[in-house]
């Protein structure tokens, strides 16, 4: 297990703060105060780990914090370990802005101790009242039952509340300073591979690294790949993907000797994309030290459509390989890779991967299929889960395989998991439910392969989506739902006059009965672009608290009201939480900007 990109991995600094007054007070609290951060730690270490599969590290201050000084040698130590996140703990008074973790770059929550021996949550108060007045929103945590004070358990509320920050400022400390990869540009005037380099440096801290599409060609014809590697990979492919069935007109159908062509190129250019992302020390080895390098890619798209595509095999295999958790080189984390280069597409899908640790779906958002079309078309009833509509998630490219549904958990549950639970009997299944069909030659001239499968399994995932609006700035929507699995003959018709070369995945968002989530339909009309990225599990809500973080306000959410998680600072803003979000985050602006 290994992270593949430059620059260490955020930690977690926790500050032990407490009474600063000497001779009595502050050596009654030191065991309670520092215990409290040895708890926290416990649980954040056993509870979280990196994408790459690393457990996240926590440094504890080197001795409980009761004033300025104290407080000065910690963000030294925090600084000198790489420290990207703060937890502050007490169970007592403390002198508030005196002990305060006043760097405004790293997202900062502070956990009182609800007791009554001594004041933890009066300082967390006084402490929010702060942070509040100096602009550095914070996030305030403090238990709903009072403990008493030689408890050190941590309750169940304030565990989800750690859990739930810890893991969205972790996962915005991981972007910075990483890169969105480019290939191509904008992708038949798609406005999302319009590629916005001051949106992500601003909002996310993030660089922009742009390469023109012909840098594929260039590393081909001269050689700069793995040799050795690639045969591996053309083997497995052999070996592993299936060709599916060719859906051109019998004329128009490609000859065996371009189609074997096509499962070259699109190997190579798999093996290409992934060094351009993230380096190979291989290509060092054969005297090419530049390309070696890579662009520190922790995400990317590929234009392809239209120029590559009317030219070239398109990125389908490509796309779909690098999104899953397993290629020829065995289980591995997945890629965060998005098809015309869709940006604001990878967003998303790079939220999901980094709160999640499991791959991500792409997909067009492409129909909302009401019960009454249903009927009309299949002459059947769409029941169940799906009896008040459907949406069709489809998209040639970039849907991860994971995506098949074919995953298990233990009790034989279809999910999609951390590459280090996926076995090889699940990668396996995800391979043989995938056929790669030729891909329509009316949209992609210069053929490849698409992925063809259906999710074949309810799951519980979150779609959301990343829109720039002008005079505004970005803003986020979420939609949680079930993917389901429709009868095969109504899926069959369904599909098959849709697009029976790509991926297919049936979602049903949670509906409310209110605004945009009053129906099925309404949640497909208020969604802002063609994309969407879909995530395993509901994170609504730790999507909702790293959006904070980065103050993108929340446009469109289904999550219950109780699991929103933000600073404290934004019940300032009016008891409205969406109107609060949108003030807020529009004062604080981008917290790189
Ligand atoms: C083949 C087509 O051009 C598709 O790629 C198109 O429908 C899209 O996916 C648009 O997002
Ligand atoms: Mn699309």
């Amino acid at each position: 297990m290994k992270n593949r990109l430059i620059g260490r991995l955020p930690k977690v600094g926790i500050r032990p703060v407490i009474d600063g007054r000497e001779r009595g007070v502050r050596e009654s609290l030191e065991v309670q105060t520092m215990n409290m951060a040895k708890a926290a730690a416990k649980l954040i270490e056993e509870n979280l780990r990196f994408p790459s599969g690393e457990k996240v590290e926590c440094v504890i201050a080197d001795t409980t914090i009761g004033g300025v000084a104290d407080a000065a040698r910690c963000a030294d130590k925090f600084n000198r370990e790489g420290v990207g996140v703060s937890l502050t703990v007490t169970p007592c008074w403390c002198y508030g802005t005196e002990v305060m973790d006043s760097d405004p770059l790293i997202p900062k929550a502070v956990w009182g101790f609800n007791g009554t021996e001594r004041p933890g949550a009066v300082y967390l108060a006084a402490a929010l009242a702060g942070y509040t007045q100096k602009g550095l929103p914070a996030f305030g945590i403090y238990g709903r039952d009072v403990q008493d004070a030689d408890d050190t358990t941590i309750p169940q509320d304030v565990q989800t509340k750690i859990l739930r920050f810890i893991k969205a400022a972790l996962a915005s400390a991981q972007m910075k300073g990483k890169s969105y990869l480019s290939i191509g540009y904008t992708s038949m005037g798609i406005a999302g591979s319009m590629v916005d380099a001051n949106f992500f440096q601003e909002y996310l801290g993030m660089r922009t690294e742009f390469v023109e599409s012909v840098e594929l060609i260039r590393r081909m014809e001269e050689g700069i790949y793995d040799k050795e590697e690639y045969q591996k990979a053309l083997a497995w492919v052999k070996e592993n993907c299936q060709e599916g069935d060719d859906w051109n007109a019998a004329d128009k159908q490609s000859s065996r000797e371009r189609k074997d062509w096509e499962w070259e190129i699109v190997v190579k250019m798999t093996l290409i994309c992934r060094d351009l992302m993230i380096g190979n020390p291989k290509l060092a080895e054969m005297g090419f030290g530049e390309e070696s390098k890579g662009h520190n890619a922790i995400t990317g798209g590929f234009q392809g459509q239209r120029q590559w595509t009317d030219y070239y095999p398109n990125a389908d295999f490509t796309e779909a390989i690098l999104n899953s958790s397993f290629d020829w080189n065995g289980i591995r984390e997945a890629f965060v890779f998005a098809t015309e280069n869709d940006s604001l597409n990878a967003v998303p899908m790079l939220f999901g991967h980094l709160l999640t640790n499991t791959a991500q779906i792409f997909s067009d958002v492409r129909t909302f299929w009401s019960p009454e079309a249903v009927k009309r078309v299949t002459g059947k009833e769409l029941t169940g889960l799906a009896k008040d509509g459907i949406i069709h998630l489809i998209n040639s490219g970039s849907t991860t395989l994971d995506a098949t549904a074919q995953q298990k958990d233990a009790n034989g549950n279809p999910v999609m998991k951390p590459y280090w639970e996926v076995t090889e009997e699940d990668a396996k299944a995800c391979l043989d439910n995938t056929s790669w069909c030729p891909a329509d030659l009316g949209y992609f001239r210069g053929g490849g392969y698409s992925s063809q499968f259906k999710t074949s399994g309810q799951m519980p995932v979150t779609m959301s989506r990343v829109n720039l609006v002008k005079g505004l700035g970005p803003v986020l929507q979420i939609a949680e739902g079930w993917t389901v699995e429709l009868p095969e003959d109504i899926h069959k018709t369904l599909d098959v006059r849709t697009n029976p070369t790509w991926p297919t995945t049936w979602f049903v968002p949670r509906v409310t009965g209110k605004g945009a989530f009053k129906d099925v339909y309404e949640v497909m009309a208020n969604w802002g672009a063609n994309h969407g990225a879909i995530s395993f599990g509901h994170i609504g809500a730790d999507l909702i608290t790293l959006a904070s973080i980065l103050r993108i306000p929340v446009s469109m959410h289904n999550v219950d009201e109780k699991d929103i998680f933000r600073p404290s600072a934004w019940a300032s803003f009016g008891s409205e939480k969406e109107a609060a979000d949108y003030k807020a985050c529009q004062t604080y602006g981008p917290l790189f900007g």
